[in-house]
C-alpha cells in the first residue's frame, strides 16, 4: 500500500515539477490564469454623483496622455476646472479640447517641464491668472525606461529622478507655498508605482525616485495638515498606455506574465484608477491624508508569495501531494 502511494507521489512529483516548469516557461500550467477576469469586469463611469467636483479647480501634471488624461476626463465630467501641464503643448491643446468638448468644462493647457522650477513657477503664475490656485493637485508626470543598472549614464539617471522626484518636489512646494499664503486647502495627490516599496531591478532610477515622492508625501501629509492640505499616494499596478508600455516592454514579450501574475486576471484600466484619483482627491475622502493606496489587481502580494506558484497544482495533484505530507513521519 505504502509502496503503491509513494509510486504515485513519484509520479506525480514529477507532473507537478514539469507544471512547474511549464509554467516558468509558458506562463501559464494546471489552472489557467486569466479566466478569473471575468469576475472582475472593469466599470468606466464615473463613479461619484454628477458635480462632486463644481467650483473645484484641478491641476494633473502630465494630464494630456494616459493615466493623466483619464484622471482629468474624470474630474472634467464631474464638474472641474481642469489645467493640465507637461512639456509638449500640442498634445495638451489636442487632449484640453477633446475633454471640454465632451464635458462642457473648460481644460487649460499650460507648458510647463516641471524639472525647471522656474518654469513651474510661471505655470503656476499662469494658473493663478487663468483659474486662481487649485483645489486638487494630481502629481503625475513621470519619465521611465527599463534599462540595465550598468548601461545609466549619469544623465540618464538625472533625468528620471529630475522628472520624478524632483519634479514632484518643485510643483508641489511652488503650490503649498502660495496654497499656505492665501490660506487655502487643497488635496495632493502623488502616483508612484508598486516598486516604489519594493525596489525593482531595471528600473533604478524611477524606483529609487518614486520611493522619494512616497517619503515626500507622507512626511507633508503630517506638517501640512494645520494648513489644510491633505497629501495621498497611489500606487498603480500595470495599465496599458502608449507612454509605460512602449519603454517597459518594447516588444510585448511580458505582457502575458504579467497578467498570469495579477490574482484578478487582467490588466488595469485608466477609466478605474481615475475613478480612485477622484474619490481620493473629493471631499468625500477628506479624513484621508498620508494614505498609501495601492491599486494593482492583487499583482504585489502575488509578486511577493514564496508558494503562490502552487496556484498551478491541480485538485488532483493536491490529493496526491497531501498524502505525501501526511505520510512524513519526523523530521
Ligand atoms: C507588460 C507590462 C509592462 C508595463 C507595465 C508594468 C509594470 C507596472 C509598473 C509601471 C510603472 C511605470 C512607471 C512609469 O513611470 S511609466 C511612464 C512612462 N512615460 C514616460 O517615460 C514619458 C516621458 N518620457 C520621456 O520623455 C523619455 O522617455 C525620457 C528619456 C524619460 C526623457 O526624455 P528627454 O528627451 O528629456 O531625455 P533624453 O535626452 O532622450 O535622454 C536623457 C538621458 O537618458 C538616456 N536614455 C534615454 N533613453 C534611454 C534608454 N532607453 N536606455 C538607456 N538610457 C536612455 C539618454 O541617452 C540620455 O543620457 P545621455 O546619453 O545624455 O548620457
Ligand atoms: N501605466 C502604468 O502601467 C503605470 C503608470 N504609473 C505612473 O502613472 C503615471 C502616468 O503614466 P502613464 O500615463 O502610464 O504614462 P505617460 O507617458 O502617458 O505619462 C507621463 C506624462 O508625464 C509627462 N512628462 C514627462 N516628463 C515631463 C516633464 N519633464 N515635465 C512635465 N511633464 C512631463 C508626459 O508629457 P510630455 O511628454 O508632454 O511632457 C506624459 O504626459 C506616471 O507617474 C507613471 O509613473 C505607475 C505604475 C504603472
Amino acid at each position: 500500500m505504502a509502496a503503491r502511494v509513494l509510486g504515485r507521489a513519484g509520479r506525480l512529483a514529477a507532473v507537478v515539477r514539469s507544471s512547474a516548469l511549464q509554467l516558468r516557461l509558458h506562463g501559464s500550467a494546471g489552472l489557467r490564469f486569466g479566466s478569473q477576469a471575468s469576475f472582475f469586469p472593469p466599470l468606466g463611469d464615473a463613479m461619484l454623483p454628477s458635480g462632486s467636483f463644481n467650483n473645484h479647480v484641478a491641476l494633473i501634471t502630465g494630464g494630456g496622455t494616459g493615466l493623466g488624461r483619464a484622471m482629468t476626463a474624470t474630474l472634467s465630467q464631474l464638474g472641474a476646472q481642469c489645467i493640465i501641464a507637461s512639456r509638449k503643448l500640442d498634445i495638451l491643446q489636442r487632449t484640453a479640447e477633446e475633454i471640454s468638448s465632451q464635458t462642457g468644462n473648460k481644460v487649460h493647457a499650460v507648458q510647463c517641464d516641471v524639472r525647471d522650477p522656474q518654469a513651474v513657477s510661471q505655470c503656476v503664475d499662469q494658473m493663478e491668472a487663468l483659474t486662481g490656485l487649485p483645489d486638487v493637485i494630481i502629481n503625475n508626470a513621470a519619465g521611465n525606461f527599463v534599462c540595465p543598472s550598468e548601461r545609466l549614464s549619469p544623465n540618464a539617471w538625472k533625468t528620471i529622478t529630475d522628472i520624478v522626484l524632483n519634479g514632484t518636489a518643485f510643483v508641489t512646494l511652488e503650490l503649498g507655498k502660495r496654497l499656505i499664503q492665501n490660506q487655502k486647502g487643497a488635496s495632493f495627490l502623488a502616483i508612484t508605482t508598486i516598486y516604489a516599496e519594493s525596489g525593482s531591478g531595471f528600473v533604478v532610477p524611477s524606483a529609487s525616485a518614486k520611493a522619494g515622492v512616497e517619503a515626500l508625501y507622507k512626511s507633508l501629509a503630517a506638517e501640512w495638515g494645520r494648513y489644510g492640505h491633505r497629501f495621498n499616494i497611489i500606487q498603480p499596478g500595470p495599465i496599458r498606455t502608449k507612454g509605460a508600455f512602449s519603454r517597459l516592454d518594447p516588444t510585448g514579450a511580458f505582457e502575458k506574465a504579467t497578467i498570469d501574475r495579477i490574482p484578478t486576471g487582467r490588466l488595469g484600466t485608466p477609466a478605474e484608477i481615475a475613478n480612485l484619483a477622484a474619490y481620493v482627491s473629493s471631499n468625500y475622502a477628506s479624513w484621508m491624508s498620508g494614505a498609501v493606496i495601492r491599486f494593482d489587481g492583487g499583482e504585489y502580494v502575488s509578486l511577493a508569495g514564496e508558494f503562490n506558484e502552487l496556484r498551478s497544482v491541480t485538485p488532483d495533484q493536491w490529493k496526491i501531494l497531501e498524502v505525501m505530507i501526511r505520510n512524513t513521519k519526523g523530521s
